[in-house]
């Protein structure tokens, strides 16, 4: 029959099938599994042993058929680890070729069978062919866990979290896509590292050296100490931002990288996986972008919230300031609610200022301020008039509650132990609210209950 190797009928038939098997192979395991299995009937019943060379040239053993039988042989196949061990054994050797050259070898003792070469050629071509695609498939795998590693990414970014947390959280599995061994991230002067990346030194110094001379690069290959990165930048409409950079550990051409001569100029990234980290970096400059938006309006309502209390807080004391009380004072009047006013002023305080001196006088404000507040209730309103005069709003009370209540206070200060030797007193002006009063009123009337207290002789209370 034209056209037809002279191969045994039934082998021919077998070939056949074992070729169909080998080009629907579903993983690299079933394609090695099954084209050992062909070969080692071919090879009159050798074992057969499966080589993949690794990024420093040498070589693992990756799979060998049949696994069961005949120990020393797999002794002898695990005592290799080199081009040179494997020649040296004198195994029969065909070459494996991956999508970069050289992906491994298949090797078995030499044995007698009729034209293998052309099948066993055809055979090997066919399971390389399957591998490529296999890893193509697996590249399509890849670019889709991206996307679904994307979604998350944009999940993350709603909650509060930082560059490191993203990382963190993220990093295996962008290591895992990638297959890379590191990740590093370069914003603002910082580097954010996960997994195994070069020292921060040389580092910084060659994503300097981008900033300069590849700005406008999307994507580039390090080199010297930082071989193997792949540094994409971080861009907002049109801004740099930063540095993405991936680390892998071997170039797309082993074979090539035992030269040193050429090892500057070996690429570590294939075109696809350059343009998938783009895609990273895009994602992640926008992602910074809205934890920095995030941050700035964080930090604006902290400011906010501040200056809202400082336009109600008086600063040294601590209790509500005199615009704040003002406020209170009118509202009360106009809720037609029953409430008191009491003015204190803390005696000879002059003095205390002369003699002890400003910084002391201020002790004796905060102090002052902290004992009067834990007397009051919760709802009444305690703030600083200024200097050292003081007004206390009570709602709802009887001329009497009020009256003890102020009593209580001074009697509270008059025995309290301040930072001085000399004992501190108060005087205070009461007055209860009168109807159509207006705040003017009311003030006169505790400003003038107070001057009478001082007149009277200081530390007690006056009523009009
Ligand atoms: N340390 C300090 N002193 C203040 C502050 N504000 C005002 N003063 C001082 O408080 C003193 C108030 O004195 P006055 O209330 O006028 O007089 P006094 O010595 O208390 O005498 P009487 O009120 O008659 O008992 C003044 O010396 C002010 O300079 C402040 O924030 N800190």
């Amino acid at each position: 029959m034209s056209g037809v190797p002279s191969t045994p009928a039934n082998t021919f038939d077998d070939l056949c099938h074992a070729l169909g098997l080998i080009s629907s192979s579903k993983t690299p395991p079933e394609l090695f599994e099954r084209l050992a299995k062909t070969l080692h009937k071919l090879a009159d019943n050798q074992p057969i042993a499966l080589y993949r060379r690794l990024s420093t040239g040498n070589l693992r053993l990756a799979y060998c058929y049949p696994l069961e039988n005949n120990l020393a042989f797999h002794h002898a196949l695990l005592a290799i680890h080199c081009y040179d061990d494997l020649a040296a054994s004198k195994l029969q050797l065909y070459e494996l070729n991956g999508e970069h050259g050289v992906w491994g070898y298949i090797g078995h003792p030499p044995a007698a069978y009729a034209e293998p070469d052309k099948w066993i050629q055809l055979l090997i071509d066919s399971a390389s062919q399957r591998l490529r695609l296999l890893k193509a498939e697996c590249m399509v795998t890849r670019q889709l866990g991206l996307k679904s590693r994307r979604r998350l990414l944009y999940r993350d970014i709603k909650q509060p979290t930082s560059i490191d947390d993203i990382l963190q959280h993220h990093g295996a599995s962008w290591c895992d896509i990638f297959q890379t061994e590191g990740i590093a991230l370069a914003y603002q002067g910082d580097l954010h590292c996960f997994g195994k990346c070069p020292s921060r030194h040389p580092l910084f110094h060659q994503l300097q050296q981008l900033n300069q001379h590849n700005a406008h690069d999307e994507m580039t290959e390090l080199n010297g100490s930082c071989q193997g990165g792949m540094a994409a930048q971080l861009r907002v409409a049109n801004a740099a931002l930063g540095w993405l950079v991936l680390f892998r550990q071997q170039p797309l051409l082993p074979a090539l990288a035992a030269d040193t001569t050429l090892q500057g100029s070996l690429s570590y990234w294939t075109p696809l996986e350059a343009s998938m980290t783009i895609e990273l970096a895009d994602d992640l400059a926008v992602a910074i972008t809205a934890l920095e938006v995030v941050h700035l309006n964080r930090q604006l309502t902290k400011t906010n919230q501040r200056l809202e209390s400082l336009t109600r807080i008086d600063p040294l004391t601590k209790c509500w300031n005199r615009y704040y009380t003002e406020r209170v004072i009118e509202d009360a009047i106009h809720s037609s609610v029953n409430f008191a006013m009491l003015m204190f002023d803390i005696d000879d305080f002059k003095n205390i200022n002369d003699t002890y001196g400003h910084a002391t006088g201020d002790d004796i404000l905060r102090d002052m301020a902290f004992l009067v507040q834990k007397t009051l209730r919760d709802d009444d309103h305690f703030g600083r008039w200024g200097g050292d005069e003081f007004i206390i709003i009570v709602k709802r009370v009887s001329q009497d509650a009020c009256l003890q209540l102020a009593n209580r206070l001074c009697h509270n200060v008059e025995q309290h132990i301040f930072s001085i030797a000399d004992p501190l007193t108060i005087s205070i002006g009461l007055t209860l609210v009168q109807p159509d009063d207006q705040p003017r009123q009311l003030f006169e009337r505790a400003d003038q209950s107070m001057y009478l207290a001082k007149m009277a002789g200081k530390n007690q209370v006056f009523l009009c």
